[in-house]
């Protein structure tokens, strides 16, 4: 049954690019652009881009950035980077993934943001061209700092700008970053110009912050929300989600992580699942957290009781909630149909 339930992790809607470059690839572009990494081997690495077995909170695991970020401000090296995350999908068996990279974070040397996005997106064509994916796009995140809001407006410029080019790439835009530092609702002014110039958006809430900061984001206009774990402490907030049909991008693995879920046993996704919440199962970041898709399927199937129907119902739930036209949406459940008939019977 656990390696059956691992069959299902075709779509993956929650993954961060800098947190999911592989150790190999880091060495490798480190010595191409000459920069001094405090380790030679990919075991010697991981301790440095890795959570800690005992990461006390979203802050610490929010350090394990710095490195793989120092290595991803060149347009080459973050074309590279994300033609190489989705050559490591496809390995997997994957059919479709949205990657999620905040642009604003890959301007440290001569890019823009705009040289960013154009970067990626090449990364994306060059990357689909050699794998067998049904597609992959990119979400652009806003962070939440103290004093971004110009950086974060032009992200939110950027997407419309790349999402009213037919077929690009960019399909939406995040708000990540420190949730427990910085609320929700000091971004409203983004979201309100987001939402005014028709870019949808994602948001993690309920990770550092409570049932409260998924209301602020359902109150922006979010149509998915990062996590939502703490959404489980409010009736009204998980009637809205019912309501609304607001997906939930859920991340086990980097959720017990962050001290945002406390124990798989308590972990509220089957709660979701059951009163009808559109929960979907994601990865977060393959390297911080040392997992794959399968790895959250196999986690879940191993300690949790994942059932075959709710494996199922998780990869049914993905595809409503890609940021994908109705049609494409049709089009990506007929290859999984083709390629995964199993998955079906
Ligand atoms: O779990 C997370 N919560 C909030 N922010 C996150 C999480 N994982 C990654 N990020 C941030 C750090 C990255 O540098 C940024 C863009 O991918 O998104
Ligand atoms: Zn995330």
């Amino acid at each position: 049954m656990v390696s059956t339930l691992a069959q299902y992790a075709v779509i993956d809607l929650h993954l961060h690019l800098d947190g999911s470059l592989s150790p190999a690839w880091m060495l490798e572009w480190a010595e191409k652009q000459q920069i001094e990494l405090p380790a030679h081997t990919p075991e010697a690495l991981l301790p440095y881009v890795s959570a800690p077995q005992d990461c006390s909170d979203l802050n610490e695991y929010l350090r394990c950035f710095d490195l793989p970020l120092s290595l991803l401000q060149t347009p080459e090296a973050l074309s590279a980077a994300v033609a190489d995350v989705l050559q490591r999908l496809d390995q997997q068996g994957l059919i479709y993934a949205e990657i999620r990279f905040a642009p604003q974070l890959h301007t440290g040397l001569a890019m823009s943001q705009e040289d960013a996005v154009q970067a990626a997106l090449t990364g994306l064509q060059n990357g689909l061209a050699n794998t067998q994916l049904f597609k992959a796009n990119l979400i652009l995140c806003c962070m939440r700092a103290a004093d971004n809001k110009a950086e974060n407006l032009e992200t939110i410029r950027l997407a419309k700008k790349y999402l009213a080019k037919a077929e690009a790439g960019v399909v939406a835009i995040d708000l990540a970053g420190a949730e427990g530092l910085f609320p929700t609702n000091n971004f409203a002014e983004e979201f309100h110009y987001a939402s005014e110039i028709s870019v949808p958006f994602t948001i993690h809430a309920g990770e550092a912050a409570g049932a409260e900061s998924v209301q602020q984001a359902l109150a922006l206009g979010a149509s998915r929300i990062g996590y939502g774990i703490r959404s489980i402490e409010s009736e009204s907030v998980m009637a809205q989600l019912v309501r609304q049909e607001t997906p939930l991008e859920m991340c086990p693995c980097s959720n017990l992580q962050t001290k945002a879920a406390q124990s798989l046993k308590d972990y509220p996704l089957r709660r979701f699942l059951t009163r009808g919440i559109v929960a979907t199962l994601n990865t977060d970041n393959m390297t911080v957290s040392q997992t794959s898709l399968q790895q959250e399927y196999r986690l879940l199937a191993q300690e949790y009781q994942l059932s075959r129907a709710e494996a199922k119902q998780l990869m049914l739930n993905s595809i409503a909630a890609a940021f994908l036209p109705a049609e494409e949406k049709m089009a990506l459940l007929n290859t999984i149909q083709q390629r995964y008939p199993q998955l079906f019977e």
